[in-house]
């Protein structure tokens, strides 16, 4: 199946599968063969997902591929600034899809920093990204109805920031306008020094959303804008 109603720049791939569940089986196929010919270039591999609803059952196939998941290093594209327990974390997530079984022994970077401020939480992840391997070796993207990629939400008062090609941090603060609790995510140039960039869209709903995005520029309009080219692959399915 393919994405027919989407007319795709020619330097992004495009996967159409039939279901959700064939859709986790080949992205985690493509992740882990990735993963397995960086480790074998460079010793180690670095993964950064993202969380909300879409990625459960592709964590949960790509934690059943053999692979040296003891050189792997795991980091999250975006955070909602909640604690580890509550069920809005994106760790949380991590922890109870991807980090079990083969995979359990690879490294976690988490970006939730308990701190005085959400500024000052964007601080201490920001400082703690400094040991996520670079560049990252696969970058996995999700997608909202709105544009937003990461937590690099429209009308956020970071955007702009976050969205310069220059950017100094790693991780910025961020308000997401349409749904509750405050963000941190990484910024442009850290998401985009990623030697291959995966968007993972289900259904008719976000697929209006890709054709929208592709029908104009402006990023701080809808942030997605910002990966729509090589090295991106997206993995659709109805
Ligand atoms: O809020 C978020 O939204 C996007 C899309 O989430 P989904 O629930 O529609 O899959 C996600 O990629 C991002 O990481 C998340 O924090």
């Amino acid at each position: 199946m393919a994405i027919y109603t989407v007319e795709l720049p020619p330097d992004v791939v495009a996967h159409g599968l039939a279901d959700a569940e064939r859709l986790a089986a080949a992205m985690a196929q493509q992740v882990a063969e990735v993963l397995r010919a960086a480790i074998d270039a460079h010793g180690r591999a670095s993964l950064v997902v993202s969380g909300g609803r879409s990625p459960v059952a592709f964590f949960e196939r790509l934690a059943e591929q053999a692979l040296e998941w003891e050189r792997v290093t795991v980091a999250l594209a975006d955070e909602r600034w909640v604690p580890l327990g509550h069920p809005d974390s994106n760790a949380g997530l991590v922890q109870r899809h991807l980090l079990c079984g083969r995979a359990a022994p690879a490294r976690f970077l988490g970006l939730y920093q308990p701190a005085e401020s959400l500024e000052a939480a964007a601080q201490l992840a920001d400082a703690a990204l400094a040991e996520l391997p670079l560049p990252i070796d696969v970058l996995v993207l999700g997608m909202g109805e709105d544009g937003h990629t990461a937590s690099l939400f429209p009308g956020s008062p970071n955007l702009a920031a976050a969205l310069e090609p220059e950017c100094p941090h790693r991780c910025l603060a961020m308000l997401a306008p349409s749904v509750p609790h405050q963000r941190l995510t990484l910024t442009l140039p850290l998401l985009a020094s990623a030697r291959l960039s995966l968007l993972q869209i289900q259904g008719e709903a976000k697929l209006a959303t890709l054709r929208a995005a592709l029908a104009g520029e402006d990023a701080r309009q809808m942030p997605i804008r910002a990966f729509l080219h090589s090295p991106l692959e997206i993995y659709w399915c109805p």
